[in-house]
């Protein structure tokens, strides 16, 4: 990493200064596959540039590991997870020198907003440590604290997005991971924390459950392009079956937790596997629909981001349900590969600026709160 020399900022600069700085944003998702790193152009309230983007999968045993934790409050994870989730991020955020401050999301362990709170495992102070560059993390808690879902945190950035692409209508957002998520904007309010100009939640499982099957019965990771449920017929007295889980009930903003709906993969034991996947690639449809009738209207279109926007019998049920297009977030220019590391870089400079990062639209928390702790990395400690 190396001092930081010529024009580039000094580390108390990056964490003082105004106008645009340059954000690297690590997320690891709940499908534990590796993790996602990308650089955007921030003041913090608008999208200035994109940068570079990364990916590193975790392997075999760090995956194990990480999977074992789920579930776990702080303390009573994996002897060995959080240090390998550290070395996981160091490794692929080292590639990125041109990176003034990281947003580091870490891992969602547990989630239970109401309850116990919510946990992402990571710590920033070490990772600072180890970059040699300010981080901000712990996004969640503070949001949570003050009566907050504490999830999703994406939309603040879905609404840069709607302004980077030029909307001038109301635009969704659907996030396909392995929990779902929708978003919706109103880009002619400026500010994403006045009424009216955001509204998210969570939809339900997505991915998820068909992953699970996937493993269980054929042990792959994906049903990749939806090639076995494309085979299938669905079972529509198990999406009602499903679609009958209290959450669906719950008015938004509402967030899940991972394993909130238990083993769905249950529902569908007495279907032969083709019909299985077609059945649960149905139930992440309607659950998309579900949350639709939530929205201050029926949008024309949704913009899809997430793993599950490359599955094409997905998207064409979720066309159906909905009774709109989906279509992948590439069509307007972005990169849904990438949107939540990017969302994490941008709420990162939000932090550095004091500026919200949610608010009663989008986790129902009663005002508007700007989550997330500073660890800027200390280079006399770290030389120690
Ligand atoms: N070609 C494909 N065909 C079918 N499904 C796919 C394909 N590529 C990815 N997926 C699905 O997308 C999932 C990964 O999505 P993504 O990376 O958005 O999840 P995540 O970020 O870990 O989840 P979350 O947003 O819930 O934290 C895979 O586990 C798989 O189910
Ligand atoms: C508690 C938690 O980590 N939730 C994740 C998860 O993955 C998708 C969905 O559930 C969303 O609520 C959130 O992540 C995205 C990045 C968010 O906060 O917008």
């Amino acid at each position: 990493m190396g001092a930081r020399q010529g024009k580039e900022k000094t580390m108390s600069q990056v964490l003082r200064a105004e106008g645009p700085l340059r954000a690297l944003g690590a997320m690891s998702g709940t499908s534990l596959d590796g993790v996602d790193a990308a650089v955007i152009d921030t003041d913090g309230q608008d999208i200035l540039g994109f940068g570079r983007s990364g990916y590193r999968a975790y392997g075999e045993a760090e995956q194990a590991l990480l999977r074992a934790g789920f579930g776990c409050w702080p303390g009573e994870e994996p002897e060995g997870a959080q240090a390998a989730l550290h070395a996981a991020h160091a490794a692929l955020l080292a590639d990125f020198p041109e990176a003034e401050v990281v947003g580091f999301h870490g891992q969602t362990l547990a989630h239970d907003p109401h309850g116990r709170g919510t946990f992402q495992l990571g710590d920033g102070e070490v990772l600072a440590e180890m970059l040699a560059r300010p981080v901000v993390w712990d996004f969640r808690s503070a949001d949570v604290a003050a009566g907050g879902e504490g999830a999703p945190l994406a939309p603040f950035f879905h609404h840069a997005c709607a302004r980077w692409i030029g909307a001038r209508q109301p635009v969704a957002f659907l996030n396909l991971g392995g929990v779902g998520n929708l978003t919706w904007v109103d880009p002619t309010i400026a500010a994403p924390e006045a009424e009216g100009a955001l509204l998210s939640f969570d939809t339900g499982p997505a991915n998820a459950p068909l992953n699970d099957l996937m493993q269980a019965r054929r042990g792959q990771e994906v049903d990749r392009d939806g090639a076995l449920a494309g085979q299938g017929k669905v079972d529509e007295a198990v999406v009602q079956t499903f679609l009958s889980h209290p959450y669906f009930d719950r008015p938004a903003p509402k967030s899940l937790d991972r394993n909130e709906f238990g083993d769905t993969t249950a529902l569908v034991g007495h279907l032969d596997d083709a019909d299985a996947a077609a059945t649960l690639t149905a139930l992440c449809a309607a659950s998309v629909a579900a949350g639709l009738r939530r929205m201050p209207q029926r949008p024309a279109r949704l913009l899809v981001t997430g793993g599950g926007r490359l599955n094409p019998v997905l998207m064409a049920m979720i066309g159906a349900r909905c009774d709109c297009e989906a279509v992948a977030v590439e069509h307007v220019g972005l990169d849904g590969d990438m949107l939540e590391a990017q969302a994490f870089a941008y709420l990162a400079v939000r932090v550095l600026r004091g500026l919200p990062t949610s608010c009663a639209g989008t986790t129902g928390v009663a005002h508007p709160v700007s989550g997330g702790r500073i660890s800027p990395a200390d280079p006399l400690r770290r030389r120690a």
